[in-house]
């Protein structure tokens, strides 16, 4: 059992119709035992990062536990073609029986190498498809966009508000949990607390200042409910003329009253020039004596604003993210594919291979594993190597070479090699712990310490080189050739 069942539906049909078109095909040619392998990767990291941050396996396994096809969803499969009453009959026992192996959540991945590869009949290969990517690209794309607000606050906490904006309730939910998975320290969606643990953070709306007769009245209401945790909303009329000199007297009115027991609170800015209003509203709470109150800032924030209001000395405590982060407004989507590598022939697999007029896009086949070296010393991650699964790790140094500038070669050396797919399903059976969310928390915050904050620049980052070992590369460029012959 996944932790958050609660949350859980049957998406046996979220699917592309053609994969039950190609799986009616060859259930018809009786392929149901053909085993194949696909690779789900990446071409190239969202956001203009140099690396993008792995979520979404809980969900996979959730979807992949849950995979049925209910007597309705059945009638309704019926409906929109006249399949045969044994494919019918097939789906209505179908359960999903092969073998998945992913990187797990958290973990730091590069364009080109497999993230999930699934083994297992044709038919089934095709079903999992279309969920498979629709909930990898989602988190991993919110997650990698999250990191880099988490970056650009450079330790500053950074809390979520995007709900309202999300494209839907799932973007909404996902996106805050694949947020915190990245380091925000909060949401204010109270579902995703609820269902995955979030610390849930919050202030106030416009709204609630607007329906007191005075700015005054609201804030000394909303401190006697929150009097321990009391960011209040300053720029309703007029910040700096009513706004933080109300929220300074609902301070003193507090003090009076609780001591030392008056603890975190502050103001919460949403308009006008952040920096400036921050740097002045500092002043007036410093000199009031309030030098602990905290200053929030919202709206419209990005990872960009956050490091050009921190350049302008923007004294901001506390960053809230909304429509941004959660929409990944400056790129909508991550573009994971999920291809076909190699097919069982006998007792064998033989890889298979895709070609296409563009080098980036020909398919990389076979069965294959991918290995992270890390300098022994510094702990920092050199380069991973995309092998053939029946291939020994290197041990001791070697030559590395870009798969596509050949010439380009790199010597690896004082290195420790870690595997990073692991099995997550075996004959259908989870085989696989899974993680709490704050053990994903915490893996994520390790992988981002092994990357250099070069590959984490908000623009022109370093690129992390993933290459091929030399017997899949030749393996590779054979089948082409062979493909090209043919
Ligand atoms: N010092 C600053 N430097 C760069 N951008 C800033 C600075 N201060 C605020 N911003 C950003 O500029 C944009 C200003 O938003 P906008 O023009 O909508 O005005 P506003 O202050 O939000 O007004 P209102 O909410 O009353 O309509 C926001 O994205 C905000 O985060
Ligand atoms: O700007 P974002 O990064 O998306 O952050 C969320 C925004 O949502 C709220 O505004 P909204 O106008 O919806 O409600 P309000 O009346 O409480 O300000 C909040 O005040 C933020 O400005
Ligand atoms: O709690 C907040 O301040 C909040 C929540 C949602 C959206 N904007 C702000």
């Amino acid at each position: 059992m996944t932790p958050n069942q609660s949350y859980t539906r049957n998406l046996t049909l979220l699917t592309d119709y053609y994969q039950i078109s190609m799986m009616y095909s060859h259930f018809r040619n009786k392929l149901f035992h053909k085993e194949v392998v696909f690779d789900v990767y990446f071409r190239k990291n969202p956001c203009g990062t140099g690396y993008s941050l792995f979520a979404g396996l809980e969900q996979v396994i959730e979807y992949i536990q849950n995979l049925r096809f209910t007597e309705e969803d059945i009638e309704f499969l019926a409906k929109t073609y006249k399949y045969d009453k044994e494919f019918l009959d097939y789906l209505s026992d179908f359960r999903f029986t092969g073998n998945i192996w992913s990187v797990s959540e958290g973990t730091v991945v590069f364009p080109n190498e497999p993230i999930v590869r699934i083994q297992t009949n044709i038919l089934e290969g095709h079903l999992v498809e279309t969920a498979i990517l629709n909930l990898i690209n989602h988190q991993t794309l919110i997650a990698t966009k999250a990191s880099r607000v988490v970056f650009a606050a450079n330790g500053d906490p950074v809390l979520e508000f995007g709900l309202r904006r999300a494209q839907g309730p799932d973007a909404g939910v996902y996106g805050a949990r694949a947020a915190y998975i990245a380091g925000v320290v909060g949401t204010s969606n109270v579902l995703a607390g609820k269902l995955y643990s979030i610390p849930v953070k919050g202030t106030h709306a416009h709204a609630y200042i607007q329906s007191y007769s005075s700015e005054l009245e609201a804030f000394l209401n909303f401190a006697e409910a929150f009097p321990n945790n009391l960011i209040l909303l300053v720029d309703t009329y007029d910040t700096l003329g009513s706004g933080v000199p109300n929220a300074i007297k609902t301070f003193q009115i507090m003090k009076e009253k609780l001591g030392d027991q008056f603890k975190n609170y502050g103001i919460r800015l949403d308009s006008g020039d952040l920096a400036y209003l921050s740097k002045v509203a500092r002043k007036m709470l410093d000199e009031a004596g309030f030098n602990d109150a905290q200053i929030v800032a919202s709206n419209d924030l990005d990872e960009n604003l956050i490091r050009d209001l921190k350049l302008q000395g923007a004294k901001i405590d506390v960053w809230g993210v909304g429509t941004n982060l959660i929409t990944s407004s400056d790129c909508p989507s991550l573009g994971g594919v999920y291809k076909l590598v190699a097919e069982k022939e006998e007792d064998q697999f033989i890889p298979k291979i895709k070609i296409s007029e563009n080098p980036e896009k020909i398919t990389t086949p076979g069965c294959k594993k991918v290995v992270r070296f890390y300098n022994k010393y510094t702990k920092m991650a050199i380069l991973d190597l995309v092998m053939l699964q029946e291939e020994e790790i290197p041990t001791y140094d070697f030559i590395a070479f870009d798969p596509i500038n050949i010439w380009k070669k790199k010597r690896v050396k004082d290195f420790v090699a870690k595997e990073i797919l692991i099995p997550i399903f075996e004959n259908g059976e989870l085989i696989y712990t899974l993680p709490s969310i704050e053990e994903i928390r915490a893996h994520a915050k390790s992988e981002l310490s092994t990357i250099d904050d070069e590959m984490k620049r908000l623009s022109n980052p370093h690129i992390y080189h993933v290459d091929l070992s030399r017997k899949l590369w030749d393996l590779k460029y054979d089948l082409i050739n062979k493909e090209r012959k043919r």
